[in-house]
């Protein structure tokens, strides 16, 4: 694995069709500064990564709090739960879920008749009208799970959407307890980021908390084969590049490279794997709850490296019930509000429903 970026951004294995980010257009962000708890290095660490938001959207964390044995670990489920056979995966198939958990085989999209959620303007552009027809699905397989629900659980009771039960392999010892184990780090983790997110907007650093305290985080395991396809099918009108929906996105990406980002010229730029990073990005949630400051950035992946690539997303969503306004530092003469309010729960089974199979739901 690359030790730094500077390393990856000489390497050999830039690609002719695409090339490495520099430090400059992707920024590595040191958090070691925040641990000491002074007031002036924190402020100045949400400064940088206030910066990239609004440049890039883009980031890479180094001597971020999750330690390190247990993002191994997490890929060594990954590849557990992926070796799976494939008849054992499908028993834990998104499609006979609700609530978007579960296995989500290689190429498989969604049906119309699930289709549910409102349109907001501004929020998954990619997907609107033409150009969700013209999409295919993605070339990975993946399995997803967000909080496991208390057997009491009053949103589950309610039936409100997105919440319900995980779904889990039956014969895979540990799995669950690690990958929830996971889940519960990285929420911590996403509560640090979007304190740093509140003090770069001017805010008070626990304002996303109100919005975080039963947050629809979702995490993602991932798994794609090596890309064999002409790359410029990616390209057009089908391309599988995306922004993400949420807040704000939590990555792991092995060695083996493959995220790429579109820069605001247009270029392709491979995200350098940075060996115990994390790469943080913002999603179209955060881009509306910021008017528009802060960028959320189209991105994709293809391996053309020659061998199988793991990555671990979390998806740092806000409560469902979340009213999602501009925030009041991001409006001003120059920057009128952008939009009215958005229903952050809506919004996601909006996009949710477009790409991933589901059960449909009850009359
Ligand atoms: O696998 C990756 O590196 C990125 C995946 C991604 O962009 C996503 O799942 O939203
Ligand atoms: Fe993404």
């Amino acid at each position: 694995m690359s030790s730094n970026v500077t390393e990856a951004a000489s390497g050999p294995a830039a690609p002719a069709f695409a090339r490495w980010a520099t430090p400059n257009e992707l920024p590595v962000i040191d958090f070691a500064p925040l641990a000491g708890g002074n007031a002036s290095a924190i402020e100045a660490v949400a400064r940088e990564v206030d910066a990239a938001c609004r440049e890039i959207g883009f980031l890479t964390v180094v001597n971020h709090p999750v330690p390190a044995a247990q993002i191994k670990d997490i890929f060594h489920q990954a590849a557990r739960f992926f070796a799976l056979p494939e008849a054992e995966k499908m028993k834990s198939w998104m499609g006979n879920s609700r609530n978007f958990r579960g296995f989500l085989p290689m190429d498989q999209g969604a049906d119309q008749r699930n289709f549910a959620g409102a349109a907001v303007p501004g929020f998954q552009q990619h997907i609107t009208g033409e150009k969700l027809k013209a999409r295919k699905p993605n070339r990975n397989e993946a399995f997803q799970v967000a909080a496991e629900p208390a057997p009491d659980d009053a949103d589950v009771g309610a039936g409100t959407p997105l919440h319900g039960p995980n779904q889990w392999p039956a014969d895979l010892p540990g799995f669950k307890e690690a990958v929830l184990g996971y889940h519960t780090t990285m929420v911590g983790f996403a509560g640090l980021m979007a304190s740093l997110f509140a003090r770069g907007l001017g805010m008070p650093a626990d304002y996303f908390a109100q919005f975080y305290k039963k947050p629809l985080i979702q995490l993602r395991l991932l798994h794609y084969l090596p890309h064999k396809e002409d790359i410029d099918a990616l390209e057009g009108g089908d391309s599988r590049a995306h922004c993400d929906a949420g807040g704000f996105t939590m990555l792991q990406q092995d060695d083996v490279g493959g995220l790429e980002i579109k820069s605001r010229s247009g270029e392709w730029l491979v995200v350098p794997p940075v060996e115990n990073s994390f790469v943080i990005n913002i999603g179209d949630s955060m881009k509306m709850w910021t008017n528009h400051r802060y960028a959320s950035t189209l991105h994709r992946v293809v391996n053309r490296y020659g061998r199988e690539r793991f990555s671990v997303g979390v998806f740092a969503n806000p409560d469902y019930h979340t009213i999602i306004r501009p925030l009041p530092t991001c409006v001003d003469a120059d920057n009128p509000p952008k939009f009215d309010e958005m229903k952050s729960g809506e919004a996601l089974r909006f996009l949710y429903s477009r790409v991933w199979p589901s059960a449909p739901a009850p009359n």
